[in-house]
């Protein structure tokens, strides 16, 4: 498969990641750079700069990358050659975010004053409640030049008051425009692709709308549990991991208006006013509008899985969520009366990220049987690609007998490329200065303003928390919501 080749080289830079030694940086952000370095895109004078408290020397960060490498990159794209190559340009400073003096010196001591001349990020991939005090510092320590930006990693808060607090004290040391507050759903080749799906096919455009479409599914569905991130999602749960940020940035992509043009703040307007014309979910309606449920003990992947109290461990009680289903709707003339069913859930059937866009019923009486609704499925992972699920004769029959057919695309095979992960593009738009893939403050916060009602109307109990066993499709109050509106959940069982 060829690599992505049409996109030009960046300009040489350093990027120092906080959080060096952790999960998010060997499993994703080492393989992202190492990735568009092996395709050409990254220009020999570039610095991958690790920070955490560990003491490491620069070696033995760089045996760390190296593991990264051999464990998270795909062997069809794993060249030994170009892996020692990529490792030469890592290096460690250790270093306590957190502390105002003493071991930031080890990373001043990695610039010259000529390194100014390149790009810089600083890719905060910590706690968020170390952000403030990180960019106090960096400022402090003279490291922010004016071809700096730097880069958030979720969770920005845990509601909008932290959401708040995170960004002033962030924007106390940087400009809005050189603030990349990451969502790496926004990165996906996929829901980029929702832009180019709906504004570059009048046909598409045109049934866009309250008029043609009855419902749309939106899910995001993992076969994982919480792995080793038990302290900080129990404390989160779906709704702040995964609704509040990403479903909602998909959500936009579906619903906003056609931006005037492809710059960022164009289409990040766009997505605002679909975040402010969510229509608040408070008081009874939560019970009406949401599911929230945790998963029991199953059977997933043929064997046997664990509950989630099982998985955090010996003796444990929690009532957090870890999975969702919101029945949103948005009060827009194109939207009036549409439901957007968002879920999203752990240990789940099977991992799939997708869209359902189920079109109204044909009202034509022309066929002996009632033509039933056409629908599309835009598989966001994996698999990615399209169907378009239509009514067509039915060969077998001499009469205008209908029957369903699909119309199937898979974009791996139509294009004949690696799917990029979406850290790929992202960190290389943070040194492009592009932020149209990165939230502005103003969607985090309209965001936020929408779920806290509902988080509110969870913490009195107003929805009480269901349950369902790993390796289903979720608690049956999930199908019996739908079920109410005669709609019901696209659920492929194989
Ligand atoms: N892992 C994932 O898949 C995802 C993670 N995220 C977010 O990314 C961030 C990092 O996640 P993840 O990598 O999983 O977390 P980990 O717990 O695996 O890593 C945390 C990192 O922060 C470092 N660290 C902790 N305290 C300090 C400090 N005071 N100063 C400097 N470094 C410090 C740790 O190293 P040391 O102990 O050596 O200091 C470690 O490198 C979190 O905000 C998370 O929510 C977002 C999406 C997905
Ligand atoms: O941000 C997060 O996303 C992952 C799911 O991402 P995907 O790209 O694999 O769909 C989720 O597992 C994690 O809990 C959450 O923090």
């Amino acid at each position: 498969m060829s690599p992505i080749s049409s996109t030009s080289q960046v300009e040489p830079f350093d990027y120092v990641i906080f959080g060096a030694t952790g999960d998010l940086t060997m499993r994703k952000l080492i393989p992202a750079i190492y990735h568009r370095f092996r395709e050409g895109q990254i220009p020999d004078n570039f610095r991958f700069i690790g920070t955490a408290r560990s003491q490491l020397t620069h070696e033995e960060y760089r045996e760390r990358a190296s593991k990264a490498l051999s464990d998270f990159v795909n062997r069809t794209y794993y060249d030994a050659k170009v892996a020692a190559k990529f490792i030469e340009h890592i290096f460690y400073a250790s270093l306590n975010g957190a502390e105002e003096s003493g071991s930031w010196q080890n990373l001043l001591d990695l610039f010259t004053p000529k390194d100014a001349e390149k790009v810089r990020v600083f890719y905060l991939a910590t706690s968020p409640n170390l952000f403030g005090q990180i960019c106090a510092n960096l400022s402090k320590y003279k490291l922010v030049t004016d071809n700096t930006r730097v880069v958030l990693e979720k969770p920005i808060g845990y509601d909008l008051q932290t959401a708040n607090e995170i960004n002033e004290s962030v924007g106390k040391y940087f400009k809005e425009d050189a603030i990349f507050r990451i969502d790496h759903y926004l990165g996906k080749e996929t829901v980029q692709d929702l832009l180019g799906l709906r504004f570059a096919n009048p046909f598409m455009e045109n049934v866009w709308s309250a008029e043609n479409i009855d419902y749309i599914q939106i899910t995001a569905a993992e076969t994982v549990g919480v792995e080793g991130r038990g302290p900080y999602y129990d404390k989160s749960g779906a709704m702040r991991d995964m609704i509040q940020n990403h479903l909602l940035q998909v959500m936009c992509m579906v619903a906003m208006e056609k931006p005037a043009s492809l710059n960022a703040n164009d289409l990040r307007n766009e997505k605002l006013k679909i975040l402010n014309a969510l229509v608040p979910i408070t008081g009874q309606k939560v019970a009406e509008n949401t599911v929230r449920a945790q998963y029991q003990r199953g059977f997933l992947e043929e064997t046997t899985a664990r509950s989630y109290l099982e998985d955090l461990g010996e003796n444990q009680t929690s009532q957090t969520e870890t999975y969702v289903t919101v029945k949103a709707e948005i009060d827009t003339p194109r939207w009036k009366g549409v439901p957007f069913y968002i879920r999203t859930g752990k240990r789940l059937h099977k991992k799939v990220s997708e869209i359902v866009i189920q079109f109204k019923e044909s009202s034509t009486t022309l066929f002996p049987s009632k033509p039933g609704p056409d629908r599309l499925i835009i598989r966001l992972q994996p698999n990615e690609g399209l169907t378009l699920s239509i009514m067509a004769k039915d060969p077998t029959s001499d009469e205008v007998a209908l029957r369903r057919a699909n119309l199937d695309v898979s974009f791996t095979q139509e294009f004949n490329i690696r799917y990029p992960d979406a850290y790929e593009r992202l960190m290389l738009d943070a040194v492009r200065g592009n932020p149209i893939l990165f939230i502005r403050r103003d969607e985090v916060e309209a965001a936020w303003k929408w779920v806290e009602p509902i988080l509110d109307g969870w913490s009195k109990n107003i929805t009480p928390l269901a349950v369902y066993s790993a390796g289903s499709w979720g608690p049956e109050e999930a199908k019996i919501m739908l079920a109410k509106n005669g709609h019901i959940w696209h659920e492929d069982m194989r």
